[in-house]
C-alpha cells in the first residue's frame, strides 16, 4: 500500500469554547482525490485549517510528508508544499491576472506561467484584465492556478464550485481532473454531490466534527442509504 503523504490522526479543535472537530482521522495517498463531505457546519472547512495551521489543533497529529507538522505556523507549513484554496479566494483585485499569477511563482517550481495557462486558458485569454473584473467561476481558476505557481505536494480546495453556473463547474472539473493528471493529490471539500463522485479516489463524511464514514469511489457511489444518512441526499 502507498504511504500516507497527509495523516490527520484524532484532531481536536476548538473556536473559543466550542468543541468544533471532536478527533477527525483521515488520510490522503500519494497521487489520491480525497473529498470530505458533510452538512453545512460538520467540520469540513474547519478540518482544512486545523491542516495548514489556520486552527491550531488542541489534541491530535497532522503529519504531512513524513513530518509532524502538528502547531506549525501557516506559512512553515504551505513552504513544505501543502497548499489551500480557500472558499473566499484571497485573489488582488486591483492587480491583472497575470500579476496575480507572477507574484505566486517561485523558483525552481516545474509550474510555470505557460503550464497553467494550459489547464486553465480562461485565464490567458483574460491575463490583462483585473482580478476585480473576474467572474466567480474565473477567480476560482486564478485561486487554484495561483496555488500551482507554489509547486505543492497536496493541493486543497475548500467548495470549489459553489454557487457556480453548470457549465463553469463542468469546466473546474475538467481541470481538476488535468491536475490530478499531473500527479498532484487533492483533498476537496465539497457539497455538490456529483462533482465528487466524478473526481474522488476515496471520500469521508463528516458529522459534527467527526469522521462517520469513509470508504472508496465504488463503495459510496453504491451506498444510497449513508448518502441520505448523512448528506440527505435521496436515491433516485
Ligand atoms: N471563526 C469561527 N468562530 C466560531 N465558530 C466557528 C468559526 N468558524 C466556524 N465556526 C463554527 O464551527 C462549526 C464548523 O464550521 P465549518 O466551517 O468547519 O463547517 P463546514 O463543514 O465547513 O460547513 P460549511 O459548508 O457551512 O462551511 C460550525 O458550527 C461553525 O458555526
Amino acid at each position: 500500500m502507498t504511504a500516507a503523504l497527509l495523516e490527520i490522526e484524532n484532531v481536536h479543535g476548538y473556536y473559543g469554547k466550542s468543541h468544533i472537530l471532536q478527533g477527525v482521522t483521515l488520510e490522503v495517498r500519494a497521487g489520491e482525490v480525497v473529498t470530505l463531505l458533510g452538512r453545512n457546519g460538520a467540520g469540513k472547512t474547519s478540518t482544512l485549517k486545523s491542516i495548514s495551521g489556520l486552527l491550531s489543533p488542541s489534541a491530535g497529529r497532522v503529519r504531512f510528508a513524513g513530518t509532524d507538522v502538528t502547531g506549525w505556523r501557516p506559512h512553515r507549513i504551505a513552504q513544505r508544499g501543502l497548499a489551500l484554496v480557500p472558499e473566499h479566494r484571497g485573489i488582488f483585485g486591483l492587480l491583472s491576472v497575470e500579476e496575480n499569477l507572477r507574484i505566486a511563482e517561485r523558483k525552481g517550481s516545474p509550474w510555470s506561467l505557460k503550464d497553467v495557462y494550459r489547464i486553465f486558458p480562461r485565464l490567458e485569454e483574460r491575463r490583462r484584465n483585473g482580478g476585480g473584473q473576474l467572474s466567480g467561476g474565473e477567480q476560482q481558476m486564478l485561486a487554484i492556478a495561483r496555488a500551482l505557481l507554489n509547486a505543492p505536494k497536496l493541493l486543497m480546495l475548500d467548495e470549489p464550485v459553489e454557487g457556480l453556473a453548470p457549465v463553469i463547474v463542468d469546466e473546474i472539473v475538467d481541470q481538476i481532473r488535468k491536475i490530478r493528471a499531473t500527479g498532484i493529490p487533492i483533498l476537496l471539500v465539497e457539497q455538490n454531490l456529483a462533482v465528487c463522485t466524478e473526481l474522488a479516489d476515496r471520500h469521508y463524511i463528516l458529522e459534527l466534527g467527526r469522521v462517520v464514514y469513509h470508504g472508496t469511489h465504488d463503495e459510496f457511489a453504491a451506498d444510497e442509504a449513508t448518502k441520505d444518512r448523512y448528506l440527505g441526499v435521496k436515491a433516485h
